[in-house]
């Protein structure tokens, strides 16, 4: 198996394709059919396999848990280059041929679940007990890739590193700085947890069946701490939640409805004292500044 990273693409950049005849093979023998509803595009290019296990940084001292592993192409990849690796598959007909291609590999355990239904501080126990580190590496399904990054993030696991393939334009707005359209309540939550990096941008072709939309591999690396202090999280996302609760609005009207209408005057006063004019849309304020803003409308006891 050739470990190397192959593709050359740098930051962002389309990475090479060359497809693998294995998982046909696997499909066919297995006589297995796709799920459109779970999001089962199979990864078959081994120059992204080798970027996404390039960038989750594994050895034996690590983990990895892999979120809806398929036919366990990447699986395989990982229980290579990881010391543990937990993989959550939702599809009770791919366990068998999971225990069938994972079959030399002791350090692999295959859950059948929904991840969004799993209590994942209880998976890390049992499935990583002696791990230095542990990292999500995934192609994840589309169709929950929100929730399930939520999940990864407010759940406050040891995470190391978030690696995941994502459809390109969700991978652009974890990543957008303000200022633009790609920037709002994605952007912030990922990036008050996290780094993030996108690893290289992915076409079609690099799976089956092709999904309508192309894909990007975006590394999060998870901070010690957040880059701004507020005195609790919960607050900060109501204000950032709010704020883009109608992106065409300013962030004062949008805000009104926190302070109530009869003390928006009050409102625009703060919001100047932050630094930040009333008539400005929520898509262009800083994480810096959203959390002035909430704690001067915390002082103010307009949230609580
Ligand atoms: C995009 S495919 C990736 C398959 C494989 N890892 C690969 O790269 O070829 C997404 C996988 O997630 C599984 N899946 C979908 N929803 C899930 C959920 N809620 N929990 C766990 N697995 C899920 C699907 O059955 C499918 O195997």
């Amino acid at each position: 198996m050739n470990k190397k990273a192959s593709g050359q693409a740098g930051k962002g950049e389309a990475v090479g394709i060359a497809a693998s005849g294995r998982t046909r093979d696997i499909i066919r023998k297995h006589g297995f059919t796709f799920k459109k509803s779970l999001g089962q595009n199979f990864l078959i290019d081994q120059n992204v396999l080798d970027r996404i296990i390039e960038a989750a940084g594994l050895d034996e001292t690590r983990g990895a848990l892999e979120i809806g592993p398929g036919i366990g192409a990447l699986t395989e990849r990982l229980a290579q280059a990881a010391g543990k690796v937990a993989a959550v598959e939702i599809d009770r007909r791919l366990i068998p041929i999971l225990q069938d291609v994972l079959s030399p590999y002791e350090n692999v355990s295959v859950v059948q679940a929904d991840v969004l239904k799993t209590d994942l501080h209880e998976l890390w126990e049992q499935k990583f007990a002696g791990c230095e580190k542990v990292s999500v590496v995934a192609n994840l399904p589309y169709y929950v890739t929100t929730p399930i990054i939520m999940k990864l993030l407010e759940e406050n696991l040891p995470v190391e590193h978030i690696v995941v393939m994502v459809q390109k334009e969700v991978a652009e707005r974890m990543a957008a700085s303000p200022g633009g359209k790609e920037y709002g309540s994605l952007s912030i939550a990922v990036q008050y947890y996290c780094e993030p990096q996108i690893v290289c941008k992915v076409p079609s072709g690099a799976f089956i069946p092709a999904p309508n939309v192309d894909s990007a591999v975006i590394k999060l690396t998870r901070r010690d701490k957040p880059p701004v202090e507020v005195r609790s999280a919960e607050l900060f996302f109501k204000i950032v939640q709010t704020s883009f609760a109608q992106r065409r609005k300013t962030i004062s009207n949008n805000l009104t409805a926190l302070s109530g209408k009869e003390r928006k005057a009050e409102l625009a006063d703060l919001l100047r004292g932050c630094g930040v004019e009333p008539e400005r849309r929520a898509e262009t304020l800083s994480l810096t500044e959203f959390a002035s803003v909430t704690e001067a409308l915390a002082n103010a006891g307009m949230i609580n």
